[in-house]
């Protein structure tokens, strides 16, 4: 056990799923596993280990933003030896052509900072995915021909933003999507050794204002499970 997760040791697979929403973790692990059984409820942020198609594979919140995913990516990288991190977001849509459903795979992750900053001091890190798992997740989409994207993100601190001005910039440089946690768990995949990526499903567009309401947020995404689960285990 450790601060903010209650699984015993052993009880989180190599390869973990991370919503933000604790809530989509549970309807993931339900809908998707075989024998699922709740690892963590500490503080409410939801863990399930199972299998699937065979595989063991845990699926843990991260809450919102880069300081608390900071939290369970480092304990369930440290202290239970997670080796795949996989997350599995929504996130809005900057580009025209990012249209509501769609799946963005993040590449980069482009952001302003990020709870590394301070040790990267005046280093701009390029937070990278897994070519592995980017391609093996690429492939996994087309096959079951998703509308999918691949390319630079925002992983942006502020979900309200006051500064207009950025979003337009990163639009214009072709940045897809925005999200609140892919950067940083990039740079802690890149210090530990592991592998990470962020499969994303639109669920509103920052220029359009079209929205999908909550519900489907936690419930209708299972096309990006399915995504990351094939890639994790390809
Ligand atoms: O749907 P999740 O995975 O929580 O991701 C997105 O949704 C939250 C904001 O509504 C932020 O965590 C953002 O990154
Ligand atoms: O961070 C996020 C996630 C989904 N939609 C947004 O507009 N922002």
């Amino acid at each position: 056990m450790t601060i903010h997760i209650g699984a015993q040791p052993g009880e989180i697979a190599d390869t973990v799923l991370m919503p933000g929403d604790p809530l989509r973790a549970e309807w993931a692990a339900r809908t998707f596993f075989q024998d699922a059984t709740c690892v963590n409820r500490v503080r409410g942020m939801l863990g399930y280990t199972g299998t699937w198609r065979g595989h063991r594979v845990t699926i843990h919140g991260s809450g919102m933003g880069m300081p608390s995913l900071s939290i369970y990516a480092n304990e369930l990288i440290r202290d239970y030896g997670a080796r795949t991190l996989i997350r599995v977001g929504s996130a809005g849509g900057y580009q025209p052509h990012t249209r509501l459903r769609d799946i963005v795979l993040a590449q980069g992750a482009t952001s302003v900072s990020t709870p590394s900053s301070t040790i990267f001091r005046e280093v701009n890190f390029a937070p990278l995915a897994d070519f592995g798992l980017l391609s093996a997740a690429y492939r996994a989409a087309t096959a079951r021909s998703a509308r999918v994207h691949v390319g630079n993100i925002h992983s942006s601190d502020t979900f309200y933003t006051e500064r207009p001005d950025h979003v337009a910039e990163l639009t214009r440089h072709g940045v897809l999507a925005v999200e609140m946690e892919a950067a940083e768990l990039y740079i802690l995949a890149a210090r530990h050794g592991v592998r990470a990526l962020a499969v994303l499903t639109v669920s509103d567009h920052i220029v359009t204002h079209e929205a999908l309401p909550s519900e489907d947020r936690e419930q209708s995404f299972g096309e990006m499970i399915e995504i990351a689960l094939e890639a994790a285990f390809t």
